[in-house]
This record gives C-alpha cells, structure tokens and sequence, in this order.
C-alpha cells in the first residue's frame, strides 16, 4: 500500500479520499463509547432487516456485538445512529457509491433469475455434506476435526466434505445461471481479476446458504487451526465458482487470496492437470521471497474433496488437460477487524498498516456487507 499510514483517529480518510480528515490524535469517540475490541458473544443483536439504510442489515446486526456496554440498552434508533456514524467515518464517499452499484446489481439479478434447483439456496447439511464431516463438526473438537482431515503439508487440511449430488445440482445451477445470463445478455461480474470465467455464486442467491456454511462449519475448524488470523471470527465471506478446460479459463498463476481463510471444494466434473500448488505463507511484505523445499506442495482435486488453508499460503493451479473443472471457492473474511482498532483510536505504525491492506480491506468489508 502507499501512502501513510492513518494517524491515530484519522480513519480512512487520512489516505486521500477527498473527505476531510479529522484533526490527528483526536479520538473519533469519547473513551466510554468506543467499541469493544472483541465481539460480546453473549448478546444477541436486534434485527435491522426492516430498516431502508444506506448499510445492509448483517452490518449493523454485526458490529452490534461490539458495542459499547452502556450503548446496548438505548433504542434501536439510537443504536442504529451510533453504528451509522462510525460506518460513514470509514467509508469514502466513491466507495460508499460503488457498493450502492453492486447492491442494485445484485437485486437485477435476483428480480429477474429463477432459480433450478431451490433446494441449495438454503442449508440442508444432511443433504449437502458427507456423515464424516457433519459428524466431526458437530462433535466440534480439534480431535474429531483432525479424525477427517489430512494435513500433507504444514497449514493446508484436506477433507471428504461434499455429495456428490449437492456438486451435481450446484453444477447444474451455476449451468443455468449462465445460460440465462447468455439468453437476456446480462453483463456478469467475474469472481476476480484473475478469471475470464466463472461466476459470483453470492450474486444470484446463494449468499446466506454460504453465509451458514462459513458460519456454522468453518469457522469452527479456523478457529482452531487459524487462530493466527481471527478464525473464531470470520464475518464474512466472497463465494464463487471457477471453470477450467476447453472454452474456459486453463490456469491460474502464482497468488494469495483476498482473504483470511480459503475453502476450496472440487464440484467436478471429469477432468486430468488442474493441481494446486503451495509455496508457503507469507506476509504481504514478503510475498515475493523464495520458496524453502520443504514448502513445495501439489495437490490433485478430486470432487467432493475440500482443500482449507490461509488465504496469504502462497498458491496457483496447473493447466487443466482435458475435461472441465469447476471449483467452489469460499474465502472467509473477518473485516470487523479492521474497523474495530481504528475506532479505538489506537496509532497504526506502517508496517502493520499496509502489511494488513487495511485500507482496502475496509472498503471491501462495506461493500461485501452492502
Ligand atoms: O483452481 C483452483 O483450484 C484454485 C482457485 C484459487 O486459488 C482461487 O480462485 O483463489
Ligand atoms: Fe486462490
């Protein structure tokens, strides 16, 4: 990241957005309403889904939980201004359009799409993942967990997770999706810069069936095997899907994640090439550095089977040879994270502040919850 870091009370807007910045070293709020630095997992937030606000409904519910203790009996009214306040301080105001776009992107696609297969719009676990995984989550132990997973090398866990008929009518939607999106010639989004192909699994509905799975089913195994990176608290996530063979993308190069945690389950269908290769964790500052012998590692995708690692554990896949291969990717955030130090008015030095991307990471945090 360039640019300085923000001073202490200086919020995103220190970084040039065009919006005044406050006055450095003055705190955005008085000491006794500042936010709590971890979430308080006893409250239950209230529901905002009625509110028209100009911040989805999960981002207020979310950032409820770290509410002050003397702002948790006032209104919802109140509490909403309070939330809304420290969100605008955050938010730039070219951001704050750019996600609007995306939310009336998104509601194009729901008016107007009808679904093929309902069933997986929702959670069904018993239909949608193996007895071996739901028995080892459920269970909810380091033990029961590593009872399913294989650890090849230090940091990426594989294991047995999803149906084959859950793959086949994800397969079949994503199928429909696109053929739909041909026939009213709709402009889609692409998961990432990195992809011709593939789509956004979170903008056509799939968003709170994914939210669940992230919730209820990674977490629980990022909070024990990435500690490091806020595993227990993973608020949010960006689903997809990538296409590889003939008349879809071949390969992806060497890259991290923009996340902190990544699921990636193969769906199928038959397929030779398409390996994942690891080369070792790095900071953002290091990421260019070279790869020790002990950190090489190739995995083959086989369908049904997840591969989970850091989003920053350095990675690529092979050209895929022949058949098609598509990969569900769910890479878990945790951007509460990056609001809550700040609001703390606690000083960043430069090295934490762009070796987290902060900035970005802010931005995207709003329009992911948007
Ligand atoms: O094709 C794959 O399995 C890797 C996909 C991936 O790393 C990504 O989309 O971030
Ligand atoms: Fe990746």
């Amino acid at each position: 990241m360039s640019g300085d870091p923000p001073a202490a009370g200086g919020g995103l807007n220190g970084g040039g957005s065009g919006n005044p910045a406050p006055p450095a070293a003055t705190p955005l709020v008085v000491p006794s309403q500042r936010l709590r630095l971890n979430p308080n997992k006893d409250h239950k937030p209230e529901s905002y889904e009625d509110l028209q606000l100009d911040f989805s409904p999960s981002v207020f519910s979310s950032l409820e939980r770290y509410l002050p203790p003397s702002m948790l009996g006032v209104s919802r009214d109140d509490k909403v201004k309070f939330m809304r306040d420290i969100l605008l301080k955050y938010l730039p105001h070219g951001e704050r359009t750019r996600a609007q776009r995306h939310r009336e992107y998104r509601q194009k696609i729901i008016s107007n799409y009808q679904p093929l297969h309902r069933e997986i719009y929702t959670m069904h676990p018993t239909s949608f993942f193996v007895p071996s995984f739901i028995k080892a989550i459920s269970q909810n132990t380091e033990e029961s967990f590593k009872s399913i997973m294989s650890e090849p090398c230090p940091g990426v866990f594989t294991f047995e997770m999803l149906q084959p008929r859950f793959c086949q009518l994800v397969l079949a939607e994503v199928e429909h999706f696109e053929s739909w999106v041909n026939d009213v010639k709709f402009r889609i989004m692409r998961p990432n810069t990195m992809n011709k192909y593939g789509a956004v699994l979170d903008d056509f509905g799939l968003e709170t069936m994914l939210d669940k799975l992230m919730e209820g089913f990674i977490r629980p195994m990022s909070k024990v095997f990435f500690p490091e990176v806020g595993g227990s608290t993973l608020d949010s996530h960006h689903g997809f899907v990538v296409e590889y063979g003939k008349d879809r993308d071949v390969d992806l190069g060497f890259h991290v994640d923009d996340s902190e945690v990544t699921l990636n389950v193969c769906l199928g269908k038959q397929f030779s090439g398409g390996e994942l290769y690891f080369r070792g964790t790095r900071c953002d500052k290091h990421v260019n550095t070279g790869t020790q012998p002990e950190e090489i590692f190739d995995y083959s995708h086989v369908p049904g089977r997840a591969v989970l690692h850091l989003g920053r554990h350095r990675h690529g896949a092979r050209a895929t040879t022949s058949g098609h291969r598509i990969n569900l990717l769910l890479w878990c955030r945790r951007y509460i994270f990056f609001i809550i130090p700040t609001q703390l008015a606690i000083p960043f030095d430069k090295t934490f502040a762009s070796s987290l991307h902060w900035e970005n990471s802010l931005v995207h945090f709003m329009s992911c919850f948007s």
